[in-house]
């Protein structure tokens, strides 16, 4: 039975490198897949992962039918056997709606990936629709992990190196970005509610004010 499957996550828990890894194994059984992704890091029609792999993926920019792209293609003598779709969080809902119909009236497999909620614990309305109308949402097995070593559920924004909750909902970036720039840190929701990133921590553990008084 095809599905839609979400698999979500924060930033960096290695969402990009299981698409490439499912896309390699089924490529090499012979099935041909069709890569869809939004704004991803490294450029337009871009699928990247950390550790270094980047394929070609159709950029679905906003507006874009997808179910007709395929329908499309298929019908110009195209193979699809299935869909990757990354960064999934940044397409409209109707997209979603899309490709739960590609699901069902095409029988594709549909694997989409995307980070749950934003920099300020909102969700995305295109995770939103993903949780709605997905047949299976997984959580990936490898933990990103907070600075505190808890398992990290939440991403925290930063610009400047100081952690924001205000700002437009998308701002591409990532996390290994300069503190002069704006980037990003996986947290655990404690940390996360405390805005207490690693770099914060670090210099508030510098600071004179937060050295042990002398009782003397
Ligand atoms: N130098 C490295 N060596 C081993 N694993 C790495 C390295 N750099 C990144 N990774 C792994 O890659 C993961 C990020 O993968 P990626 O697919 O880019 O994440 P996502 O798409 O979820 O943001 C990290 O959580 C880590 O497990
Ligand atoms: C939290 C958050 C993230 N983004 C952007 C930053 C990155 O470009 C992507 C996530 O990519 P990844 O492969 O999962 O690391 O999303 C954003 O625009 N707004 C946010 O709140």
């Amino acid at each position: 039975m095809p599905e839609l499957v979400f698999f979500s996550g924060t930033m960096d828990c290695g969402k990009s490198t299981l698409a490439l890894q499912i896309a390699h194994n089924r490529s090499a059984r012979g099935l041909q897949g069709l890569n869809f992704t939004r704004d991803d890091r490294a450029g337009e029609g871009k699928l990247s992962s950390r550790l270094g792999l980047v394929t070609e993926a159709v950029e679905a920019v906003q507006g874009m039918n997808l179910y007709a792209y395929v329908v499309d293609r298929v019908s110009q003598g195209g193979r699809v056997d299935y869909l990757i779709v990354d960064e999934a969080q940044f397409l409209e809902p109707v997209q979603i709606d899309q490709l739960a119909r590609i699901v069902d009236d095409l029988g594709l497999d549909v694997f989409s990936f995307g980070i749950t909620t934003d920099f300020r614990t909102k969700l995305f309305p295109g995770s939103r629709r993903l949780f709605e109308l997905a047949d299976r949402v997984e959580t990936l097995q490898v933990e990103a992990l907070c600075w505190c070593g808890a398992r990290a559920t939440h991403n925290a924004r930063t610009v400047g190196g100081e952690m924001v909750v205000e700002g437009a909902q998308v701002v591409v970036g990532d996390v290994s970005s300069p503190a002069a720039e704006v980037g990003y840190e996986v947290l655990c929701r404690r940390h996360h509610r405390r805005r207490m990133t690693s770099g914060s921590v670090h210099a508030g553990a510098l600071s004179p004010d937060v050295l042990p008084v002398a009782s003397d």
